[in-house]
């Protein structure tokens, strides 16, 4: 097949054969069978194991953990000019870290595990988009690269023979020790060796003091000379300021150019994002026209009492964009009987059969909680994959805990309420990791618990959304995107357990009471706070009563309540899984709470005797005392 014949069929020619060259390397028989014939078409989802494509070019090359070996070449990915992800996570790969100058969209490489040898390539250093770079595991040597790229949030290079002072770059010195650490030959900080070849700083730094013995000496011999002295240290001083002046105002030019590029790049993303939505909207109504045409095979397949719709009235519908998440964009679509559905195009999955993906999620229909949301109805096709729920009217709990703040329209949210929330959510967790599949023993993860996935519907009943979706989903982009991988475990081990969600869980319930947004489970746009550091901190340096959000720290009878509540989230912050309670234990907590609060008044609203850190420290360390007789 030519290259020309190729575009017009829709893919890389170019592309597939450096694929077929990374198959014959790999020679694995797993890979020998699924990588054959076409890789992606343009607008097909990808057909090859571990390749993500778009527009019918690889923007993804994931093979993880598949004990492949073999020489990989220093060229090896030069073709793959839209390569955005690669990981060859812990497989047995030899070679030299490839040359990455023809990758320059590359925001992700995973190499660690793997048996790589001699230098961090200096290509790395073009990769403008560079966000993580995880080369831990191998057998590097050599200096790190002076990386600076101010996109990079996540790098590891530990457990190598890398040498030498590790580069001084804002970048480089942002990440923790555990970043470098199993390199016995690096100096510098962060670690705490300095570095042998710091002999041209010390003659440096000597250069004051010698130049004070021979300033003595001169004293010594008499006024001519001390005069000579002194218009050297005249010119010193000179050149002092000069050079002081001239750095002054490179600084100033300097601010004024990233003040500059920083303009360009915003507009560049407003731009690409305009684009990638405008794009977003004709591909839906493209996909919508070809399976109303039958050209696309799929059907509708109904999970649940649907409540009686067809895939003719969903094509009908109205349809309006509520968010995009993990998996792509979500919409509210209105039935002509006025149902109101919600239909999420799933984009970013695991290469997987219709077969696989029916039996996920059969496995995810079959929990039935009154706190937890599972799919209507699913459609499977070869161009397109819908999931959909029932709409929650009353939407989700970010919006409940942060939207209209300071505005005339927020309805207060008070205190029962938010413990309310709090209960819905734990039953939805501990029905997930107890009772689901006592059968099978399969715990069910949610994996992916924040206040966006919570909803509200009509009689503000808790629906928890989007559990156990982990196994649908890429996993890069999985771990890029889902909370459980920002965990304390997943930053070392990347395992994900039923203690994961009770970490998620904790960071929920700090978001409930302090009205502050989690970082961690922030809508894109949203800053946030990583809440768990945060509340350790407030209660060390004793500030404490500021961690309660005013709309519930004026409840005067429900203080006691909340630092239990508060106890609760702090033990599921626990870096240590295993420090963590379990999730029956905190429902058990939370439902005896909420039995006596219901006895309470919710309305007792009194300034005067909201929390004070003196009340706060009192009851905490009782609380403390209490727990540690317990
Ligand atoms: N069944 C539903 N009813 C009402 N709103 C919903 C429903 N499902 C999702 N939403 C809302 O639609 C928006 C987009 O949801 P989506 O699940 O795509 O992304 P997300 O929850 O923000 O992120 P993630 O993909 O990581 O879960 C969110 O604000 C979510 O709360």
């Amino acid at each position: 097949i030519t290259t020309r014949s190729a575009h017009s069929l829709g893919y890389d020619e170019d592309e597939r054969v450096a694929l077929y060259v990374l198959r014959n390397i790999f020679n694995n028989p797993f890979l020998n069978s699924n990588w054959t014939g076409i890789h992606c078409y343009m607008n097909d989802p990808p057909r090859w194991y571990g390749i993500q494509c778009n527009n019918g070019r690889v923007t993804g090359i994931a093979l993880e953990g598949m004990g492949l070996k073999g020489l990989i070449r220093f060229n090896a990915l030069l073709y793959f000019s839209e390569l955005s992800i690669l990981s060859f996570k812990n497989n047995a790969l030899r070679g030299n870290i490839m040359n990455f100058s023809g990758n320059g969209k590359l925001a992700q490489i995973d190499l660690s595990g793997n048996e790589f040898h001699g230098p961090i390539s200096e290509s790395l250093l073009s990769l403008a988009s560079l966000a993580s770079l995880w080369l831990q595991n191998n057998n590097l040597t050599g200096k790190i690269p002076e990386f600076n790229q101010s996109t990079l949030i996540s790098f590891n290079v530990s457990n190598n023979n890398l040498s030498g002072q590790i580069p001084l770059t804002q970048v480089v010195q942002s990440f923790s020790l555990d970043s470098f650490s199993g390199n016995p030959g690096l100096c510098g900080p962060p670690t705490s060796h300095s570095c042998e070849n710091s002999s041209t700083l010390n003659s440096v730094s000597d250069g004051p003091s010698s130049s004070n013995s021979s300033e003595n000496a001169h004293h010594d011999t008499g006024k001519g000379k001390g005069s000579s002295i002194n218009v050297f240290l005249i010119l010193f001083l000179l050149f002092d300021v000069v050079a002081l002046l001239a750095v002054i105002l490179l600084f100033i030019l300097y601010n004024k150019k990233v003040k500059k590029l920083k303009e360009i790049m915003n507009q560049e993303n407003r731009r690409d994002e305009e684009a990638e939505e405008k794009e977003e909207r004709s591909e839906a109504v493209e996909s919508s026209r070809v399976v109303e045409r039958g050209e696309d095979r799929g059907k509708l397949i109904f999970l649940e009492n649907s409540g009686g719709f067809e895939l003719s009235h969903l094509l009908k519908a109205s349809a309006e964009g509520l968010g995009k998440g993990i998996f792509g964009n979500t919409y509210k679509a209105i039935l002509d009987n006025g149902q109101a559905l919600v239909v999420k195009r799933m984009k970013n999955l695991k290469p997987m059969t219709s077969e696989e993906f029916t039996r996920q999620l059969q496995l995810l229909t079959n929990q039935k909680h009154p706190n937890l949301i599972s799919p209507l109805a699913y459609f499977f096709s070869k161009q397109e994959k819908l999931l959909i729920y029932q709409y929650a009217e009353k939407g989700n709990l970010f919006n409940r805990i942060h939207g209209g703040r300071g505005s005339k329209e927020r309805v207060p949210f008070r205190w029962n309420s938010r413990l309310s929330a709090a209960q819905g959510v734990a039953r939805a967790l501990q029905y997930l990791h107890v009772n689901s599949n006592s059968r099978t023993n399969i715990i069910i993860p949610h994996g992916n618990l924040k206040s966006t996935n919570v909803l509200l519907n009509q009689n503000d009943v808790i629906l928890v959304s989007d559990y156990g979706l982990s196994s649908l989903i890429a996993h890069p982009i999985a771990a890029q995107s889902m909370v459980c991988f920002k965990s304390p475990e997943c930053q070392t081990t990347r395992r994900i357990s039923s203690k994961t969600d009770v970490w998620s869980y904790g960071c929920l319930l700090l978001e409930l009471l302090s009205g502050r947004v989690c970082t961690h489970a922030a809508p894109p746009g949203v800053k946030g706070m990583d809440l768990c550091s945060w509340v350790h901190r407030a209660v060390r340096e004793e500030w404490t009563a500021e961690i309660f959000d005013p709309e519930i720290s004026v409840q005067r009878s429900a203080a006691h309540r909340m630092l239990q509540l508060l106890q609760i989230a702090i033990r599921c912050c626990e870096k240590s899984p295993d420090k963590r309670p379990e999730l029956a234990e905190i429902a058990q907590e939370i439902e005896n709470m909420k039995v006596a609060v219901d006895s309470e008044d919710d309305e007792d609203v009194s300034i005067d005797q909201s929390l004070t850190d003196e009340s706060f420290s009192t009851t905490l360390s009782i609380a403390a005392a209490a727990d540690d007789r317990g």
